[in-house]
């Protein structure tokens, strides 16, 4: 059992519509470990994004609380929301979100100019290294739009992992992708999970992505409605 690393409790995330509340997330209590690659599963609406959105500090609950790496969520400033996210989580986004005007290279070292420690030297050697672990060292030079949608996820994946962080967070990370390339970017988050004991947590409806998955929370309107380890 590996170290609890996120502990939500009694979370709820409500939008106000009108004179009707809807409670996008209703009372959800869960706790999460390093090195769990698991998936929030559920039709659309039901939360998911809700969810990873609180635990990456990009949203605030409602009530309730989120503790994730040791901060919880809904007492941090603007600024340590900041700081938790550009130090500690990785993001991959459906859609990719690579700056079409930069370089793979640049948009992988973009997260590292973050971090003011880094020098240039140890930021090439980090980038060279991401690039290694998605399979695109070749690429360096290249301008997103000349590459495939698959080679757009794995540069995501590369930017989101260039800084080592203990948690990824990954947004319905095969939708805009075939068979053969959900297949392969599955791969490549199974062995940073496995070798550098990375922690994954998915959002998907996907059987591509829900296959490799060895934990399995499924959520209905807002809510968990099964938890389930293999
Ligand atoms: N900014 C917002 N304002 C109002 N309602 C919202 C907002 N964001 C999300 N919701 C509502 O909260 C509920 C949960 O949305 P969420 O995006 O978390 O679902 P999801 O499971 O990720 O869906 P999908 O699979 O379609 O991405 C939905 O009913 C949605 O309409």
């Amino acid at each position: 059992m590996g170290e609890t690393i996120i502990k939500i409790q009694n979370l709820i995330r409500s939008y106000q519509m009108g004179s009707t509340t809807l409670n996008a997330l209703n009372n959800v209590t869960l706790d999460f470990t390093t090195g769990e690659f698991t998936g929030l599963i559920g039709p659309s609406g039901s939360g998911k994004t809700t969810l990873l959105n609180i635990i990456g500090s990009l949203d605030l609950p409602t009530s309730g609380s989120a503790e994730v790496l040791g901060r919880k969520i809904e007492t941090l400033s603007p600024k340590q929301a900041a700081v938790l996210r550009n130090f500690e989580i990785g993001f991959i986004f459906q859609t990719f979100n690579l700056l079409p005007v930069y370089t793979i290279y640049e948009n992988i070292e973009f997260p590292l100019l973050l971090q003011p420690q880094l020098k240039t030297p140890q930021r090439r050697e980090m980038v060279r290294q991401a690039l290694e672990w998605v399979g695109l060292a070749d690429r360096a030079g290249s301008m997103p739009k000349q590459l495939s949608g698959g080679q757009c996820q794995r540069v995501a994946i590369a930017r989101a992992i260039v800084k080592k962080p203990r948690l990824v967070l990954a947004d319905e990370p095969t939708a805009n992708l075939d068979a053969q390339n959900s297949a392969n970017i599955m791969e490549i988050m199974l062995k940073l999970n496995r070798e550098l004991n990375t922690t994954f947590i998915f959002s998907t409806h996907d059987e591509k992505v829900i296959k490799h998955l060895r934990r399995k929370i499924k959520l209905a309107d807002g809510q968990v409605v099964s938890d389930e380890s293999i």
